[in-house]
């Protein structure tokens, strides 16, 4: 965009023949910027004009599409070319008529979508068992929006670097644009690259001679075009990739974390102005960390990684911080609190939608969930983990949103889910994966207390057919025997084993299946690992165990079958024989056979719309109406996790919709 005299002509050609691939491509607003980037750095030229004026017509921008062949119009040089063009603005004309106008789109990629605002007040205590953490001093209904906050650092996941904005995080445009000056990070706009801080290319003034006396009503129309009128960051703003963009580019080869320890050192070192005083190098970001935890191994490696970040840091920004032991130690804590307290920013994808518009027949559209980004947020960090959450964290762009997923009474802690869920994972994996991942054993209600789906998320069923009950390992029974410190009140009724249909496990069920399981004077082997828990039949572990490793072997054939589109008669009996024989062994709400996804997640669990999106596409593509009552259900989930946003975080709910209208009657 620099490019001064002759190649000015030369890069406003590429753009323009660019412009042209992208409208047949149909990335119409992608073309519409490579018109404006042609015009802004060559206002003369014709070409440009007239294709700018030939993407709006596409974008239905009649009015601009009429201005921009006018002053075609008036810069071609040719006769014939200057007639071709008046033939084509009559016929806009003619149609601007019939049609009612549009708002111009000058379209910026909108950063902050966000129009609800946060109305409640939250304050920060100290718990007994989870350090500080978060309340709200008034009741709040389920679905509010209760925190929304910028991030303090941001740096993009490795797998997305070519394909996602190195700042905002969303997807790339067809015309991304890289940093000006090292070329390595790509971005969706100007805007983005402008506050991520590559150079900033500032324009020319325009070509003033041009017969620009006819245009008097133009005039400003052209301006808006060709004047660089990008949103610039303001002098606070602290740019988050400046000090990366000299020399070897770094951030490429470490990892994430340490990528975003840089970006809060200088961060931190430049809002507290830039004298290097060792000892206080992170001012008052005050995050908790478990370095004492953590293992030799992973102090070592934290260790070279504070040596090595400090080194590039002084080689491509200049930072004069002396290494030495006292700043080498305060990156490792930095790192530490890094691994403690980032969180992954996420996007949602999901297949087979949205790229073609008709459900293809026989599909099937999931949701996967992509780290896009990994970010620290400081007010946001302060939210401890359970594993029943009663909020939700999502991200628009780069901005935290965080919104209550069920009724929160006044002074009860509000607990996001650090990644494990009940549902998800058994009891032991969630403990495991905490220990391992932050260091702490979790002390929620979820992992103190009996639930259900803990009971019988990885359970047997009992070898009486009619008998409710479930059988577990010696693993799962010696973890929930853990939780006997929150034993819940024993039901009246237990002495009479109540009947329980399958369906049917209530809290009076987790009750007697506790008092069972952890009573001091119970203690006879028929309630041991291997047993029903209920009527104390005795089940074979070991060749059940053995049954349900055959099993998997011959479904995963079917579904390497199924992905190669190679499916035999043979491979499909013998997976839907094991699949009965798995649901002969396992308890119906085992996640393996996941009959009854509603028993280990409740009601209403997000997860529970991503199997709708499934099940809806399914129901589309065979005409089925069913369908219509999926997504009104699905719907409804998305809107009481992401409120008004649930449309920006899941465009094809519209698509969903859309398709079940279309539905044969
Ligand atoms: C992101 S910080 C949350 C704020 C933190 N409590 C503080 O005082 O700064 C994560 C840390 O909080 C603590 N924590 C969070 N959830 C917990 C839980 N369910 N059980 C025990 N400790 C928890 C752990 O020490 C964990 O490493």
């Amino acid at each position: 965009m620099d490019a001064n005299d002759k190649d000015r002509n030369l890069v406003a050609t590429l753009y323009v023949n660019r412009a042209s691939v992208l409208q047949k491509r149909d990335h119409l607003v992608e073309c519409l910027r490579d018109c404006n980037r042609a015009v802004q750095i060559c206002p003369s030229y014709a070409k440009a004009w007239y294709r700018r004026g030939k993407v709006n017509v596409s974008l239905e921008n009649h009015d601009d599409a009429v201005h921009d062949l006018t002053i075609a119009k008036n810069r071609e040089s040719s006769l014939a070319g200057k007639k071709q063009i008046e033939s084509e603005l009559k016929i806009i004309l003619d149609q601007s008529n019939r049609t009612s106008n549009k708002v111009v789109q000058h379209t910026k990629n909108n950063l902050r979508v966000s129009d609800e605002s946060v109305q409640v007040q939250l304050q920060c205590v100290t718990t007994p068992d989870k350090g500080r953490g978060i309340t709200s001093q008034y009741d709040i209904p389920e679905g509010s929006l209760v925190h929304s906050e910028e991030p303090y650092a941001v740096t993009i996941s490795k797998h997305c670097r070519e394909t996602h904005c190195h700042y905002c995080l969303n997807e790339l445009p067809a015309d991304a644009i890289p940093c000006t000056s090292c070329s390595i990070p790509l971005y969706c706009s100007r805007r983005c690259r402008g506050q991520a801080g590559g150079q900033v290319f500032k324009n020319c003034p325009m070509e003033r001679n041009i017969n620009d006396s006819v245009f008097d009503n133009l005039e400003e129309y052209i301006s808006q075009i060709t004047l660089d009128n990008d949103f610039y960051p303001e002098d606070e703003h602290i740019f988050e990739h400046k000090h990366e963009c000299k020399g070897v580019h770094w951030p490429v080869i470490l990892p994430s974390d340490v990528v975003l320890a840089g970006r809060v050192l200088v961060k931190s070192v430049q809002k507290n102005g830039v004298s290097m005083d060792v000892p206080n190098l992170l001012g008052k970001l005050e995050l908790s960390h478990n370095y004492s935890q953590v293992s030799p191994e992973s102090k070592l490696e934290s260790h070279i990684y504070a040596i090595v970040l400090l080194y590039c840091l002084q080689h491509s920004y200049g930072f004069e911080l002396p290494i030495n032991g006292a700043s080498v130690s305060q990156v490792v804590i930095l790192i530490s609190q890094i691994r403690v307290n980032s969180l992954a920013i996420v996007r949602m994808n999901s297949n087979n939608y949205g790229q073609s518009d008709h459900v293809s027949s026989g599909s099937t559209c999931t949701v996967e969930q992509v780290r896009v980004g990994l970010a620290i947020y400081t007010a946001g960090s302060l939210f401890n983990h359970s594993c029943l959450p009663n909020i939700h964290a999502y991200f628009l762009s780069r901005t935290l949103m965080i919104r209550t997923t069920e009724f929160v009474p006044s002074g009860y802690p509000l607990e996001l889910s650090y990644g494990p869920q009940v549902g998800q994972w058994d009891c032991k994996d969630r403990l495991k994966f905490l220990e391992d991942e932050y260091s702490f054993r979790c002390q929620c209600s979820g992992c103190s207390e009996l639930n259900t789906s803990d009971l019988v998320i990885n359970a047997f069923c009992c070898v009486d057919p009619n008998c409710p009950g479930v059988v577990l390992d010696n693993s799962i029974l010696n973890c929930e025997k853990q939780k006997r410190k929150h034993l819940p009140a024993v039901p009246q009724c237990s002495s009479s084993a109540p009947h329980l249909q399958v369906g049917k496990l209530s809290s009076d069920y987790i009750g007697l299946v506790a008092y069972l399981l952890l009573e001091e004077n119970n203690r006879t082997s028929r309630y041991g690992p291997g047993y029903c828990l209920k009527c104390g039949s005795d089940r074979d572990l070991e060749s059940s165990y053995a049954t349900v490793d055959e099993a998997w072997i011959y479904i995963r054939r079917l579904q390497d079958a199924i992905i190669s589109k190679e499916i035999s008669r043979a491979v499909l009996l013998d997976a839907s024989r094991f699949l009965g024989l798995l649901r002969s062994i396992l308890h119906a709400y085992n996640k393996s056979i996941a009959e009854i996804l509603e028993k280990l997640y409740g009601h209403n669990h997000i997860v529970i719309g991503y199997e709708l999106v499934k099940l809806s596409s399914i129901q589309l593509s065979l005409d089925d109406h069913n369908a219509v009552d999926t997504i009104s259900r699905l719907a409804a989930i998305f809107l009481h996790y992401f409120g008004s946003h649930a449309e920006t975080m899941f465009p094809h709910l519209l698509f969903l919709q859309r398709e079940a209208l279309k539905l044969p009657q």
